[in-house]
């Protein structure tokens, strides 16, 4: 059996860590390969470009979540316009129809 070791660690595009710092952006949604997160986990974000610590974020739950069923719900929890979050996904995970909500809370420093 192998198990996965629980991530401490999470990167976002560049442009959006300030989204992530100022506590708007409280989840994210990615495939099944960056799903092992586990609640209440601290984890450290860091810019996917430039490997630069951007803050730290508690995890609050994973749950799975169809690109279909993606709303305005998500799209505001994400701080982004509804379409352009669907983009952004579809660019990066293109034809996954099975992904994962992941919902954090800032860690103030
Ligand atoms: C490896 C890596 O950093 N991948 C990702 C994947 C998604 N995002 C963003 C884009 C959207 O805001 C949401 C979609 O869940 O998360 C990201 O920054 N980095």
């Amino acid at each position: 059996m192998s198990v996965v070791p629980v991530p401490t660690k999470m990167t976002f595009f560049e442009f959006l860590t300030p989204l992530v710092a100022s506590g708007q952006k409280t989840i994210t949604i990615r495939d099944s390969s960056e799903s092992h997160y586990q609640p209440g986990t601290i984890v450290e974000v860091f810019t996917l470009e430039t490997d630069v610590k951007v803050c730290d974020i508690v995890i609050l739950a994973v749950e799975p979540l169809a690109f279909a069923d993606i709303n305005e719900f998500h799209a505001t929890q994400e701080s982004l316009p509804l379409d352009e979050l669907k983009q952004l996904i579809h660019k990066v995970y293109p034809d996954q129809p099975r992904l994962f909500m992941i919902s954090f809370s800032l860690v103030e420093a």
